[in-house]
């Protein structure tokens, strides 16, 4: 059954709108948890927009304590900044399960495309060995229709497919313009040996389609729209409509 992993850069957001701690990225994560989430991802970023390496470490702290799984995602070559050690470092320093390396740019609002994996593989081999070295779980962020085979050369253990345009595909009402190259890059990605999550704009909304389309996807990561959707229905009711709609798309035995 494809694991739910609840992102909670959101909540970091309306904490640094006042300056002050409240609310609290970890006690959001500890509700997270005690609702079902199989784990926790953050995405903290040079310019700290949001999540901080404060907040990782104390997050870290909380789903060792509970054995689940800790994703941080991140550039692997943004370079350290006022605070933010850089990527490698803060893997070493907290040793989350999973790392998702995402090729974002401070430039941008959010997320919003994968790797070149013909122009980057050789830069990415390093950097994978160096996060199998901390014993953490790699996955790449990768456009439905990537060069899977450059990808599954970089070494890395997983893709997360940028779900971002199946999200608007949905919200326009023509998913079936989507579905087809997420399709095929999964299977691809499996038939190579990778392991396959999504994220980005997932909702309650449009998960359920992608799930049963896609079948055997192995974790969503999941923050906008379900903290989003819990100012309204709080926490523990939006995590469990979550866990309800991954476990109804579900294989049936
Ligand atoms: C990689 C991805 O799609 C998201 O995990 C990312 O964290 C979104 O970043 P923001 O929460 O800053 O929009
Ligand atoms: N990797 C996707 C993620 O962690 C959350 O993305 P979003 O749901 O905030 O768009």
């Amino acid at each position: 059954m494809t694991r739910l992993s609840v992102n909670v850069n959101k909540i970091a957001v309306l904490r640094n709108s006042r300056g002050g701690r409240d609310p609290d990225v970890v006690r959001a994560a500890r509700a997270c948890l005690d609702a079902g989430a199989h784990g926790i991802t953050v995405h903290p970023r040079p310019d700290a927009r949001h999540i901080r390496a404060d907040d990782v470490r104390a997050l870290a702290r909380v789903t060792a304590a509970r054995a689940v799984e800790f994703n941080i995602e991140g550039n692997p070559f943004a370079p350290p900044r006022d605070g933010y050690p850089g990527l490698l470092a803060l893997c070493e320093e907290t040793r989350p399960a999973q790392v998702t390396l995402v090729p974002d740019g401070d430039a941008q609002l959010t997320s919003d495309h994968g790797f070149d994996f013909a122009r980057e593989r050789d830069a990415l081999i390093p950097l994978v060995a160096a996060f199998h070295a901390l014993g953490c779980r790699v996955s790449l962020f990768a456009d439905a229709g990537a060069d899977i085979e450059a990808a599954r050369a970089s070494g890395a253990d997983r893709i997360e497919l940028y779900t971002g345009p199946w999200a608007e595909a949905f919200d326009s009402g023509t998913p079936e313009t989507a579905l087809p190259a997420f399709v095929t890059t999964a299977r691809q990605a499996r038939a190579a040996g990778l392991g396959v999550n999504a994220g980005h704009d997932l909702s309650q909304a449009n998960l359920g389609a992608l799930l049963a389309a896609l079948g055997g996807i192995d974790e969503v990561s999941i923050g906008h729209a379900l903290i989003g959707e819990a100012l309204y229905d709080g926490l523990d009711t939006t995590v469990r409509r979550y866990l309800a709609i991954t476990e109804a798309a579900a294989p049936r035995v």
